[in-house]
Protein backbone atom coordinates (compact mmCIF):
# COMPACT_ATOMS: atom_id res chain seq x y z
CA UNK A 1 0.00 0.00 0.00
CA UNK A 2 1.36 3.45 -0.96
CA UNK A 3 0.96 6.77 1.53
CA UNK A 4 0.76 10.04 -0.14
CA UNK A 5 0.68 13.13 2.87
CA UNK A 6 0.08 16.24 0.84
CA UNK A 7 1.03 19.22 2.91
CA UNK A 8 -0.20 23.17 2.22
CA UNK A 9 2.68 25.38 3.23
CA UNK A 10 2.37 26.72 6.92
CA UNK A 11 0.82 30.28 6.80
CA UNK A 12 2.72 33.15 4.55
CA UNK A 13 3.56 36.55 5.20
CA UNK A 14 0.52 37.19 2.50
CA UNK A 15 -1.54 34.69 4.08
CA UNK A 16 -1.24 36.51 7.04
CA UNK A 17 -1.81 40.04 5.31
CA UNK A 18 -5.01 38.69 3.31
CA UNK A 19 -3.84 39.27 0.21
CA UNK A 20 -4.00 37.14 -3.14
CA UNK A 21 -0.81 35.23 -3.61
CA UNK A 22 -0.49 33.03 -6.33
CA UNK A 23 2.88 32.80 -7.98
CA UNK A 24 4.80 35.81 -5.92
CA UNK A 25 7.39 34.54 -3.95
CA UNK A 26 6.68 35.55 -0.30
CA UNK A 27 8.58 34.07 2.37
CA UNK A 28 6.80 32.28 5.40
CA UNK A 29 5.45 34.15 8.52
CA UNK A 30 6.92 33.18 11.89
CA UNK A 31 3.67 31.17 12.95
CA UNK A 32 3.91 29.54 9.31
CA UNK A 33 7.23 28.71 10.12
CA UNK A 34 5.95 27.30 13.27
CA UNK A 35 3.41 24.96 11.47
CA UNK A 36 5.43 23.80 9.19
CA UNK A 37 7.58 22.17 12.35
CA UNK A 38 4.41 21.43 14.34
CA UNK A 39 3.83 19.43 10.61
CA UNK A 40 7.39 17.39 10.93
CA UNK A 41 6.10 16.80 14.47
CA UNK A 42 2.86 14.85 13.22
CA UNK A 43 5.20 13.01 10.33
CA UNK A 44 7.54 11.32 12.84
CA UNK A 45 7.06 7.71 11.97
CA UNK A 46 6.98 7.89 8.77
CA UNK A 47 9.76 6.78 6.00
CA UNK A 48 9.47 8.73 3.18
CA UNK A 49 10.86 7.51 0.05
CA UNK A 50 10.91 10.76 -1.39
CA UNK A 51 9.28 14.28 -1.70
CA UNK A 52 8.14 16.91 -4.21
CA UNK A 53 7.57 20.58 -3.89
CA UNK A 54 7.04 23.62 -6.25
CA UNK A 55 9.41 26.05 -6.81
CA UNK A 56 8.27 28.50 -4.44
CA UNK A 57 9.79 29.41 -1.32
CA UNK A 58 7.20 29.14 1.33
CA UNK A 59 6.77 25.21 -0.33
CA UNK A 60 10.43 24.40 -0.16
CA UNK A 61 10.97 25.94 3.61
CA UNK A 62 7.72 24.07 4.63
CA UNK A 63 9.37 20.99 3.07
CA UNK A 64 12.36 21.51 4.58
CA UNK A 65 11.42 22.52 8.11
CA UNK A 66 8.87 19.39 7.79
CA UNK A 67 11.31 17.14 6.93
CA UNK A 68 13.95 18.54 9.85
CA UNK A 69 11.04 18.23 12.05
CA UNK A 70 10.56 14.08 11.43
CA UNK A 71 13.84 13.61 11.32
CA UNK A 72 14.70 12.74 7.46
CA UNK A 73 16.83 15.28 5.63
CA UNK A 74 18.42 12.82 3.47
CA UNK A 75 15.84 11.79 1.06
CA UNK A 76 15.61 12.97 -2.64
CA UNK A 77 13.41 16.19 -3.75
CA UNK A 78 12.41 17.06 -6.67
CA UNK A 79 11.14 20.55 -7.27
CA UNK A 80 9.17 21.36 -10.24
CA UNK A 81 6.77 24.86 -11.25
CA UNK A 82 3.81 22.54 -12.09
CA UNK A 83 3.39 21.99 -8.84
CA UNK A 84 3.20 25.95 -8.06
CA UNK A 85 0.16 28.12 -6.61
CA UNK A 86 -2.29 28.65 -9.28
CA UNK A 87 -1.50 32.21 -11.04
CA UNK A 88 -3.94 34.91 -9.59
CA UNK A 89 -3.18 37.20 -12.31
CA UNK A 90 -4.34 40.76 -11.55
CA UNK A 91 -5.41 39.94 -7.61
CA UNK A 92 -1.79 38.87 -6.92
CA UNK A 93 -1.26 41.49 -3.88
CA UNK A 94 -4.61 42.80 -3.76
CA UNK A 95 -5.95 42.60 -0.35
CA UNK A 96 -8.92 39.53 -0.23
CA UNK A 97 -11.13 41.91 1.90
CA UNK A 98 -10.91 45.08 -0.37
CA UNK A 99 -11.52 42.86 -3.49
CA UNK A 100 -14.73 41.68 -1.75
CA UNK A 101 -15.55 45.37 -1.14
CA UNK A 102 -15.55 45.95 -4.00
CA UNK A 103 -16.54 43.32 -6.58
CA UNK A 104 -18.79 41.52 -3.87
CA UNK A 105 -18.28 38.47 -1.89
CA UNK A 106 -20.09 36.10 -4.41
CA UNK A 107 -17.81 37.53 -7.45
CA UNK A 108 -14.57 36.74 -4.95
CA UNK A 109 -15.84 33.48 -4.20
CA UNK A 110 -16.19 32.63 -7.80
CA UNK A 111 -12.15 33.52 -8.44
CA UNK A 112 -11.63 31.96 -5.35
CA UNK A 113 -13.13 28.46 -4.98
CA UNK A 114 -14.93 27.86 -8.86
CA UNK A 115 -13.26 25.42 -11.09
CA UNK A 116 -13.62 26.79 -14.40
CA UNK A 117 -13.85 30.80 -14.03
CA UNK A 118 -10.48 32.40 -14.38
CA UNK A 119 -9.96 35.62 -12.28
CA UNK A 120 -8.86 38.46 -14.87
CA UNK A 121 -5.35 37.40 -16.38
CA UNK A 122 -4.88 34.67 -14.05
CA UNK A 123 -5.71 30.44 -13.82
CA UNK A 124 -8.73 28.91 -13.03
CA UNK A 125 -8.20 25.79 -10.94
CA UNK A 126 -9.06 24.09 -14.26
CA UNK A 127 -6.03 25.50 -15.96
CA UNK A 128 -4.08 24.71 -12.99
CA UNK A 129 -5.28 20.75 -12.65
CA UNK A 130 -4.14 20.84 -16.03
CA UNK A 131 -0.38 21.55 -15.22
CA UNK A 132 -0.65 19.40 -11.31
CA UNK A 133 -2.25 16.33 -12.92
CA UNK A 134 -0.12 15.25 -15.96
CA UNK A 135 2.69 16.13 -13.39
CA UNK A 136 1.58 13.92 -10.93
CA UNK A 137 0.79 11.15 -13.73
CA UNK A 138 4.17 11.07 -15.04
CA UNK A 139 6.17 12.20 -12.12
CA UNK A 140 4.53 10.93 -8.95
CA UNK A 141 2.30 8.15 -9.56
CA UNK A 142 4.83 5.89 -10.57
CA UNK A 143 6.48 5.60 -7.31
CA UNK A 144 2.24 5.63 -5.65
CA UNK A 145 2.17 2.34 -8.01
CA UNK A 146 5.51 0.92 -6.86
CA UNK A 147 4.18 1.38 -2.74
CA UNK A 148 6.30 4.09 -1.70
CA UNK A 149 5.54 6.76 0.48
CA UNK A 150 5.35 10.62 -0.61
CA UNK A 151 5.38 13.72 0.88
CA UNK A 152 4.31 16.80 -1.30
CA UNK A 153 4.40 19.93 0.00
CA UNK A 154 3.01 22.38 -1.98
CA UNK A 155 -0.19 25.26 -2.10
CA UNK A 156 -3.40 25.99 -1.43
CA UNK A 157 -4.90 25.21 -4.88
CA UNK A 158 -2.45 23.37 -6.78
CA UNK A 159 -3.43 20.55 -3.85
CA UNK A 160 -6.90 21.43 -4.04
CA UNK A 161 -6.63 20.13 -7.78
CA UNK A 162 -4.77 17.13 -7.05
CA UNK A 163 -7.41 15.90 -3.97
CA UNK A 164 -10.48 16.39 -6.19
CA UNK A 165 -8.79 14.07 -8.55
CA UNK A 166 -8.08 11.54 -6.02
CA UNK A 167 -11.62 12.23 -4.54
CA UNK A 168 -13.07 12.34 -7.73
CA UNK A 169 -15.19 15.52 -6.78
CA UNK A 170 -17.47 17.21 -8.38
CA UNK A 171 -16.99 20.89 -9.21
CA UNK A 172 -19.92 21.47 -6.53
CA UNK A 173 -17.91 19.35 -4.19
CA UNK A 174 -14.59 21.25 -5.16
CA UNK A 175 -16.15 25.00 -4.39
CA UNK A 176 -16.81 24.05 -0.62
CA UNK A 177 -12.81 22.42 -0.42
CA UNK A 178 -10.12 24.36 1.80
CA UNK A 179 -6.97 22.85 2.43
CA UNK A 180 -5.69 24.42 5.66
CA UNK A 181 -1.84 25.65 5.94
CA UNK A 182 0.66 23.42 7.63
CA UNK A 183 -1.91 20.08 8.26
CA UNK A 184 -0.40 17.29 6.57
CA UNK A 185 -3.34 14.79 4.88
CA UNK A 186 -2.23 11.45 4.61
CA UNK A 187 -3.97 9.12 1.60
CA UNK A 188 -3.89 5.43 1.73
CA UNK A 189 -3.92 4.23 -2.22
CA UNK A 190 -3.75 0.22 -3.54
CA UNK A 191 -1.32 -0.88 -6.26
CA UNK A 192 -3.63 0.45 -9.28
CA UNK A 193 -2.67 4.24 -7.43
CA UNK A 194 -6.90 4.40 -6.26
CA UNK A 195 -7.36 5.74 -2.57
CA UNK A 196 -8.17 3.68 0.14
CA UNK A 197 -8.41 6.08 2.81
CA UNK A 198 -7.74 9.67 3.57
CA UNK A 199 -7.69 11.79 6.88
CA UNK A 200 -5.28 14.50 8.91
CA UNK A 201 -3.06 13.72 10.81
O1 LIG B 1 -3.62 33.87 -2.44
C1 LIG B 1 -3.44 32.73 -2.92
O2 LIG B 1 -2.60 32.47 -3.79
C2 LIG B 1 -4.33 31.60 -2.44
C3 LIG B 1 -3.70 30.80 -1.33
O3 LIG B 1 -3.30 31.56 -0.25
O4 LIG B 1 -5.52 32.16 -1.96
P1 LIG B 1 -6.95 31.53 -2.02
O5 LIG B 1 -7.36 31.30 -0.61
O6 LIG B 1 -7.79 32.56 -2.69
O7 LIG B 1 -6.91 30.26 -2.80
Amino acid sequence: MARLVLLRHGESQWNLENRFTGWVDVPLSPRGIQEAKNAGDKLRGFTFNRAFSSVLARANETLRLALEGSGQTNIPIEKDKALNERMYGELQGLNKAETAKKFGDDQVKIWRRSFDVRPPGGESLKDTAERVLPYYESKIKPYVLKGETILIAAHGNSLRALVMELEQLSKEQVLELNIPTGAPLLYELDKNGKVLSHRYL
